[in-house]
């Protein structure tokens, strides 16, 4: 699992460390570790480090520090340094001192270095800097992507807010980002996430000094493996669940046979469908067990999925109603989002699993679609604590919040956080931009329904599911479109390749 700390706990944690540790040693080795990375990719790129081209761009703080030091090591072994410093009288002493004592220089015409440098270092700002790029480091920025160079950024891409990888201007677009510690909430989630290119973290012993719960955790194929429900001997369809699916209109017959694509995949034992398109679903899914009445007559269901293309009409306010009156664990997907009311989903007390994109998020927190998606973290935890339930806002980046344990009674699903505190929020690692495809959202609510029904925990079936889906994309598109029946095609290539 990966995981990513906020600047605050960065902050503690190095100055404990700092404390049993000669001054300066940190930022040595981490820009240590940055050199060795640098050092690996002029290999890859020329064959050697003699004689490559390296421009540093360094700001004011200490991420310029890194990038000196680093920039000194790569000059001891025969690269060609040229530092560019955007804030003349404030660069790093110590940094700019080992440089130049290392044969590097300081840049005459930084745009003459830029057009033939074969690696840029991006030291303009770190964990400190806010604010996006400022306007004087703009013409160099442009020049270092301009010239071909690869560009690699210390710590994280400048102009990316470290908390919560929002960009306000301009930001550096990085071709790789090493990073020092722990990875960092900005690196992972977008926009922050598309400018720091293939990440690297470089060990510098913080470990010990970082609290034990992080910001974001991101699962990989080991711990989604863990999480899916595996039949045993003794599993009959009822004891692996049933899912009920509620989506589906006159209109939109489509949803609904993608809604239960999904859920025939996710491993609930069978698929109920409840709702208009019956027909459309039987004809392509024989084995779906159709209903035509009220949700609550539909019979055994372990965990509904409601919503997908429902419509706004009577029916489908009173099926939303019906199926959260129900005491099972219940998603709440697209349409259904526009006709859930707040109160009825904190006043329940089975789990209630919320999947809305930008604009349903933004919908049901009364802000600007653009905000939340300049700020998925904060949006998601927002929500999460609004409805008292667990949220999985779709998009670029997939985030799963929970809410505080005891704001919501059903929701709990075992984390290792303290009593009280919300525990990590997940990001999702999987995902291809080929999924922003009309229809794919259904198969997710599918999918992730049927895995609650398995009994797995909300944010664990959010989050499984998520990275499920996204892998699904990946494998059905390997760089070329997908449809969203593609996607609920693959899923069962992508929960072997995460189990095999
Ligand atoms: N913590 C750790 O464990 C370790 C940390 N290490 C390294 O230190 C880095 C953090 O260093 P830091 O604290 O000096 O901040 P940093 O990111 O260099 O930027 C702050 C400076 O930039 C300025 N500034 C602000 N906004 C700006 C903007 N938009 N555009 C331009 N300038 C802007 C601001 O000054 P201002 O101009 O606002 O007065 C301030 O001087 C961290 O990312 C990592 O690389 C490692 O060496 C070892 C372990
Ligand atoms: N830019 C993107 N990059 C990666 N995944 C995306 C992107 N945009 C959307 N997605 C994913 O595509 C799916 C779209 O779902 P949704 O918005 O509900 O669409 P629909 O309602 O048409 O099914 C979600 O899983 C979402 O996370
Ligand atoms: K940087």
């Amino acid at each position: 699992m990966r995981t990513a700390h906020s600047v605050d706990a960065v902050r503690n944690a190095e100055r404990e460390l700092m404390a049993r540790l000669p001054e300066g040693a940190l930022m040595k080795r981490a820009a240590a570790g940055l050199a060795t990375a640098c050092a690996g990719l002029l290999k890859d790129l020329l064959g050697r480090v003699y004689g490559a081209r390296v421009v540093l761009l360094v700001g004011s703080g200490d991420n310029g520090g890194d990038a000196l030091y680093a920039g000194a090591r790569l000059a001891r072994r025969g690269a060609g340094v040229r530092v560019v410093p955007l804030a003349p009288g404030r660069t790093h002493p110590g940094g700019l001192a080992a440089l130049l004592a290392a044969g590097g220089r300081v840049a005459e015409d930084p745009f003459e270095v830029l057009a033939t440098a074969d690696l840029v270092l991006d030291g303009i700002t770190g964990i400190g800097g806010h604010g996006g790029l400022r306007p004087d480091a703009l013409p160099v920025v442009r020049a270092a992507r301009g010239g071909g160079a690869m560009v690699v950024a210390v710590d994280l891409p400048s102009g990316v807010e470290a908390d919560s990888g929002e960009v306000t201007g301009e930001a550096v677009r990085a071709d790789a980002t090493v990073t020092f510690g722990t990875y960092k909430p900005g690196l992972l989630i977008d926009p922050g996430h598309e400018r720091a290119g293939a990440l690297r973290l470089v060990d510098i012993g913080l470990g010990p000094y970082l609290p034990s719960v992080p910001e974001l955790e991101a699962l990989q194929h080991a711990d989604v493996a863990r999480l899916l429900p595996v039949p045993v001997g003794e599993s009959d369809k009822y004891r692996r669940g049933v899912v009920g699916v509620v989506a589906g209109s006159a209109r939109y017959p489509g949803a609904a046979v993608l809604a239960v694509s999904g859920a025939l995949r996710g491993g609930a034992g069978a698929v109920r469908y409840v709702g208009p398109g019956g027909e459309a679903v039987l004809a392509r899914f024989p084995e779906t067990l159709v209903h035509e009445g009220p949700p609550s007559g539909a019979g055994r269901v372990q965990a509904w999925a409601v919503g997908p293309g429902l419509g706004d009409g009577s029916w489908a306010a009173a099926a939303v109603a019906d199926v959260l009156a129900a005491d099972v664990p219940v998603l709440v997907d697209a349409d259904g989002l526009r006709l859930l009311a707040e109160r009825t989903v904190r006043e329940r007390t089975a789990p209630t699993l919320l999947t809305p994109h930008a604009g349903e998020a933004a919908a049901l927190l009364g802000v600007d679609r653009e905000e939340v998606e300049a700020g998925r973290l904060a949006a998601v935890r927002e929500l999460a604590a609004r409805y008292g339930a667990t949220v999985l806002l779709k998009g670029s980046t997939t985030l799963v919040a929970e809410p505080a344990s005891g704001s919501a009674s059903g929701s709990a699903s075992g984390s290792a956080s303290e009593p009280g505190a919300a525990p990590p929020v997940r990001v999702n690692p999987t995902g291809t931009p080929w999924l922003a495809t009309a229809g794919s959202g259904d198969v997710l609510s599918g999918l992730a329904g049927s895995l609650l029904a398995a009994g797995l925990p909300a944010r664990d079936a959010a989050s499984a599911a998520a990275y499920l889906h996204g892998l699904s994309a990946r494998l059905a598109s390997r760089g070329a479109p997908v449809a969203a029946d593609d996607v609920a095609a693959w899923l069962p290539e992508a929960w072997r390749n995460v189990v095999g």
